[in-house]
């Protein structure tokens, strides 16, 4: 089996890093190509695989095809292979909102995969969700969802609403988190704390509780009790957080992800 990469990005290089650090995929099978000559030249240095500008070099020979460029470059991307692409090879397109649809009218093929990750892809802890079109066989689905794991997990959705969904939590999530950890860290930083100390103050808090939250079957509101003394420092902050409706601003901000990922899908 052979795969291509296309877009060498955040997301691109950290799929083609995953695969063939994974026992699936040899440094001989996975080609990678971008149209940034700067990068492509910096990537012949530094990565095992093979890197290419000109797809029409290594397009025939891919039996699986990711997609990992931003979805406002698939105009000139489609009209640039849609000519060599050819029915029997896989697409597994990682970008936010474009259909599965888009993808088959823009490339005349009708095996795809809609994928979303997540960038924690780069450290093998991402979420992948994913959903296919029909005409994708069962032994290809699991061929697939292998290839996906090597980056961390996956889950397979039923629908493309799902997938878009799936964008506003998992995909786009990781950036609420750091919105989150920038946000104490700048506190930190103003109650007079040194950037190191501010670092690893809020690292190992993100870190801990997240391992709590993991080895067990509690749900984060039961965890807040267990650290919320009544009439404490933590109910404090807890309530200012309700007071200032935080809670729904976050609901309003994943919300906010998935319609536009609807939307991008137009
Ligand atoms: N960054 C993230 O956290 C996530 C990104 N995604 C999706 O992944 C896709 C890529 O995002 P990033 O990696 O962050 O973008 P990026 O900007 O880091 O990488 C895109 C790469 O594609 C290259 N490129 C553009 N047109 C090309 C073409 N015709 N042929 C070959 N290469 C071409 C660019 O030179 C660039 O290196 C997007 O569609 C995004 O929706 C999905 C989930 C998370
Ligand atoms: O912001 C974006 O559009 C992409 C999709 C999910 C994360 N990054």
């Amino acid at each position: 089996m052979k795969v291509l990469v296309i877009g060498a990005g955040n997301m691109g290089l950290a799929y083609a890093k995953a695969l063939v650090k994974s026992e699936l995929l040899s440094s001989d099978n996975l080609m990678i190509s971008d149209t940034d000559e700067e990068k492509s030249k910096q990537l012949e240095t530094i990565s095992r695989f093979d890197v290419y500008t000109d797809l029409a070099e290594c397009l025939p020979a891919a039996d699986i095809i990711f997609i990992a460029v931003k979805p406002y470059h698939i105009d000139d991307l489609f009209g640039n292979i849609k000519s060599k692409i050819t029915e029997d090879q896989l697409v597994i397109s990682l970008m936010a909102g474009v259909t599965i649809q888009t993808i088959q009218d823009g490339l005349g093929i009708s095996k795809v995969v809609r994928a979303m990750p997540n960038l924690p892809a780069q450290v093998g802890k991402g979420l992948t969700s994913f959903t296919a079109s029909e005409t994708v066989s069962r032994l290809e689905l699991s061929t697939v969802e292998n290839l996906l794991n090597t980056t961390g997990k996956s889950v397979r959705l039923d629908t493309e609403n799902d997938i878009d969904a799936s964008t506003g939590i998992s995909g786009s999530g990781p950036a609420y988190v750091f919105y989150f950890m920038q946000s104490m860290m700048d506190a930190a930083k103003k109650m007079g704390f040194s950037d190191h100390d501010s670092k690893v103050l809020v690292s190992q808090t993100f870190e801990g509780a997240v391992e709590l939250f993991n080895k067990s079957d509690l749900s984060p509101q039961s965890w807040m009790n267990r650290v919320a003394s009544k009439g404490g420092t933590t109910r404090a902050a807890l309530d200012s957080m309700d007071d200032n409706n935080v809670r729904q601003l976050i609901e309003d901000a994943a919300y906010a992800a998935f319609d536009r990922a609807v939307e991008l899908g137009k």
